[in-house]
């Protein structure tokens, strides 16, 4: 079983657009609701799969309800902690030619007996779990810190864990030792404080955060692929995508991959980079079942192309 944990969920709105003109009315010619959160999508991977899945989630006023509602028709067991203030509403603007411009709100800042309850809550579910995902950004009201001792507690629980989030609070929770993080590129760059230029850059980015602590990165690296760089060594993994329709949800999908195959070593990689490709093939935040995935078109290696640009490297 795998829970997932996402402090600060949300309602995530995807609006279609010829193309996005400031200042003006602009018509939308699709639109969809998608239940979000990196946690839930990653839960919304897990159950795709057919494998059993806990989201762990504050919820709250009627975004969270029909966040709640969603959840429940896509058959994903939800382990719902009430609070007061109202779950977010994010919304993706996809323009015609692809560009995706998203606007994450802040969400609403939980009271400390809010934030106890999520804590028990995580604590009641993962008994037994195999892993505990813990994903996204930390809503206010919750510290830096809120992470790591979730690390912490997942160790003395004897459950592993994978954590995807960025900022103070990875930086925190690398010193906990969680035994995967999963940064992207742009993480990778801000945690470490350096510019990443090539594959190989963000190898010794990678390599970086193992130092501070992490047992494992999984770093996502979009169109150029990932890279997992653990204590047995590093891996390399990419695969082809011909049309790219929306790159939401593409990590959490990966993650999930990741998780699915065991967490660990090249054989979790390949799924990971499957997952990641297949979500990116799929509109909005929709996340992969195995029908959609195409393991032939997935190359993983370790012999690792340092020296190759990134096609969106991070200055
Ligand atoms: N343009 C693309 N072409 C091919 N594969 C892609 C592309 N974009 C993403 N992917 C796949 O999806 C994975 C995850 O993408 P990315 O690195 O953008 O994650 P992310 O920034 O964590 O995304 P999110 O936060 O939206 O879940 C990539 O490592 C890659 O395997
Ligand atoms: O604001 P955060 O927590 O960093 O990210 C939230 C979010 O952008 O992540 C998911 C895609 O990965 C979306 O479902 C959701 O809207």
């Amino acid at each position: 079983m795998i829970v997932t944990v996402t402090p600060n969920p949300s309602l995530d709105r995807t609006y279609e657009v010829p193309s996005l003109d400031r200042g003006e009315v602009v018509r939308a010619t699709g639109e969809r609701v998608d239940p979000g959160g990196k946690g839930v999508n990653v839960s919304r991977a897990v159950a795709a799969a057919g494998r059993r899945t806990v989201a762990v989630l504050p919820l709250g006023g009627a975004p969270g309800a029909l966040v709640a509602d969603l959840l429940d028709a896509q058959g994903i067991e939800v382990a719902p902690v009430p609070v007061a203030g109202a779950t977010r509403s994010n919304i993706a603007l996809a323009e015609a030619d692809g560009v995706l411009t998203k606007i994450n709100a802040p969400g609403p800042e939980l009271t400390a007996a809010e934030q106890e309850a999520l804590l028990e809550a995580v604590r009641r579910r993962s008994r037994g779990a195999d892993w505990i995902a813990c994903c996204g950004s930390l809503p206010r009201g919750l510290a830096p810190s809120w992470y790591a001792d979730l690390v912490a507690r997942a160790h003395t629980a004897g459950v592993r864990i994978a954590l995807d989030t960025s900022g103070p609070a990875l930086l925190a929770a690398l010193r906990a030792g969680p035994d995967v993080v999963k940064p992207n590129a742009e993480e990778l760059a801000q945690a470490t404080g350096r510019p990443l230029a090539t594959v190989g850059d963000a190898v010794r980015a990678a390599q970086e955060l193992r130092g501070l602590g992490a047992r494992a990165v999984l770093a996502s690296l979009g169109a150029d692929g990932q890279l997992l760089v653990d204590g047995a060594g590093v891996w390399f993994g990419a695969a082809r995508v011909d049309s790219v329709r929306s790159n939401v949800g593409a990590g959490d999908s990966s993650l999930a991959g990741f998780l699915l195959a065991g967490g660990t070593g090249g054989r979790a990689l390949a799924s990971a980079v499957a997952h990641g490709a297949a979500a990116v093939r799929l509109p909005g935040s929709v996340m992969p079942g195995p029908h959609d995935l195409d393991p032939a078109a997935v190359a993983v290696t370790t012999e690792i192309p340092v020296d190759r640009p990134l096609a969106e490297p991070v200055p």
